[in-house]
């Protein structure tokens, strides 16, 4: 018998073909997502964040996720949510909203608080600490031991590169994939937590003490990073906690990481390297498995306890237990290492027991790089990439080239030097100076760009006459006072585009007729007193470089 169609099924039937295929290509979508996310950040960070999110719906420009947690959708909304807006966007430019949700009240039903959309790039907020309501689950990381090897580690090549980096400035070079093609470092190293204990952030196996370049920016923190990774276990510590700070890709989570390979080797000291964001959430999962009394345990059976990114520590009860551990591991002779962008008195977030704890050691600062060691770490960039590419050849002026015009800092180093490497490989090109200024034009922008700021000053000359900031921006009118601040104020005028009265606000709301006199006086004393004109020559050098 023929069966025929009304004009309506025939509709329905096409709709549902096109419903069908949609839903196909949606799926694919996602599932492209997915594989981009794995890749960019590795699969510890996958796994940690994305493996229980799943796709509920795409429709009409709104593409609809859910998770397990609260504590999830916020942390990825905050962390990756750019990200994975950006992605379904490559996917489907008509994606202009996504919406995240817990699962529970999702499948039930839609609860319109439960939802929430994607739109800025705020950090975790204390909110996530108290959403995480004592929901028992079966998280590894909710129940830890601690691993008593070498610091824990998870093979992550680039994932600590990705990681939170989207949270961090970004670097023209370093964030492309021709970069990470051709990274000159070696394989990854492999994971030490099949004990399913305790596992630390992932470690860089390129981020040896062998591989970072010492300089007369980081001299002191590389001599103490080695005085700490040589300790032998049970050894009184020289200063705890090591405090080491610097502005982006300065080299602190090299060095740290460094340290951490290096003093878990032997396997004697139990070492554990956590990112700040790590340690958080660690502890938030503890608490939703309500074991956060065994994860304070298991930390102070750490020797060697090193936390990086320090700035990303948010949530009071989280700065409570941190404070905690830390007063436990430093009064138990265990050492602590920190890194931070910003020294402790600076950390405005931080619980003050938590600064003045941290402040009671050893802090020290990575400065920018200079010349040579730009130089130095370029040298040895192209030296590693020869290793993997026997033939490059690489001339004397390139090296310097590279090291005169990317004065940004050290991953920016790294992505040059991958970039021209990678041209080379790809376009068969000889690597010259022309190709380098080509190639790296935007870099080179970048440092033409770069600008002294008013901040910049006042730190440095705050520290060459040791007076603090504070001093600096107050209405006292000591002498010792005064003078370094007119240097600052003349510095601010002659070496920032800022106008006086910009310059007066930015010195605790001065009129623009003392920051006039300031510039005055200061331009006639360096004429007539050679001291005063060294000193601000050197201070003028210092912020140059
Ligand atoms: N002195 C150095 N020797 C060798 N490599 C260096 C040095 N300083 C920085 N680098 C390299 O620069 C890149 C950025 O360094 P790193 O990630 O340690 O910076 P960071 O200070 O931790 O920045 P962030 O605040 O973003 O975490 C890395 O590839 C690192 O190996």
């Amino acid at each position: 018998m023929e069966t025929t169609m009304s004009t309506a099924q025939q509709t329905a039937s096409v709709a549902t073909r096109i419903d069908s295929a949609s839903a196909d290509r949606t799926d694919s979508g996602w599932s492209r997502v997915r594989s981009r996310l794995k890749s960019e950040y590795g699969d510890d960070v996958f796994s940690s964040w994305f493996a229980r999110v799943d796709l509920e719906s795409c429709a009409n420009g709104i593409v609809h996720l859910s998770v397990p947690t609260r504590f999830l959708k916020q942390w990825i909304q905050s962390y990756y949510g750019d990200r994975l807006m950006a992605l379904w966007q490559e996917e489907s430019p008509d994606v202009r909203r996504l919406d995240i949700s817990v699962r529970s009240a999702a499948r039930v039903r839609m609860v319109p608080e439960a939802q929430s959309t994607v739109a800025n790039n705020s950090r975790a907020p204390e909110s996530a600490l108290r959403a995480a309501a004592p929901a028992a689950r079966g998280d590894a990381a909710a129940t830890p031991r601690v691993v008593s090897t070498p610091a824990a580690v998870t093979p992550l090549p680039q994932a600590d590169s990705a990681r939170s980096r989207s949270h961090r400035t970004a670097s023209p070079a370093a964030g492309g994939q021709t970069t990470a093609k051709v990274h000159p470092f070696t394989a990854p190293r492999s994971s030490e937590g099949a004990e399913g204990g305790f596992v630390g952030s992932p470690l860089d196996p390129r981020f040896t003490l062998a591989t970072f370049v010492e300089g007369r920016s980081n001299a002191l923190a590389l001599a103490a990073a080695r005085q700490v990774a040589g300790a032998r276990a049970g050894e009184v510590a020289a200063f705890n906690p090591l405090f080491i700070h610097a502005p982006v890709g300065y080299g602190k989570t090299h060095l740290l990481q460094a340290i951490a390979a290096e003093a878990g080797a032997g396997g004697h000291r139990r070492v554990l390297y956590l990112t700040a964001e790590h340690f958080v959430f660690r502890f938030v999962a503890a608490l939703q498995a309500q074991a956060a009394l065994a994860f304070k345990e298991n930390l102070r059976g750490i020797d060697l306890l090193l936390i990086d990114d320090l700035q990303f520590l948010h949530g009071d009860r989280t700065q409570e237990e941190f404070c905690h551990i830390l007063n436990v591991l430093i009064d138990g002779a265990r050492q602590v290492v920190i890194a931070a962008d910003r020294p402790p008195s600076e950390l405005s977030t931080l619980d003050p027991r938590v600064r003045s704890r941290l402040g009671g050691g050893l802090t020290v600062e990575i400065g920018s790089p200079d010349a040579d060691l730009r130089r130095a770490v370029v040298a040895q960039r192209f030296a590693i990439q020869a290793q993997t590419y026997p033939g490059l050849s690489v001339p004397e002026a390139v090296i310097d080239f590279v090291a005169r015009a990317v004065v940004t800092n050290g991953r920016d180093l790294d992505g040059a030097v991958n970039r021209l490497v990678a041209h080379n490989q790809l376009t068969g090109a000889p690597i010259t100076v022309e190709m380098a200024e080509t190639a790296l034009r935007d870099l080179v922008k970048a440092r033409e760009a770069r600008r002294v700021r008013i901040e910049d000053i006042q730190r440095v000359v705050s520290r060459h006459y040791n007076v603090s900031k504070a001093d600096l921006i107050s209405a006292r009118r000591t002498q010792a006072i005064v003078r370094p601040r007119q240097i600052a104020m003349y510095l601010a005028k002659t070496m920032t585009p800022r106008s006086l009265p910009e310059i007066g606000r930015q010195f605790g709301g001065r009129d623009h007729t003392t920051v006039l006199h300031a510039v005055r006086k200061i331009e006639e004393l360096s004429r007539t007193d050679a001291r005063t004109g060294e000193e601000i020559e050197a201070l003028k050098r210092l912020l140059d470089d």
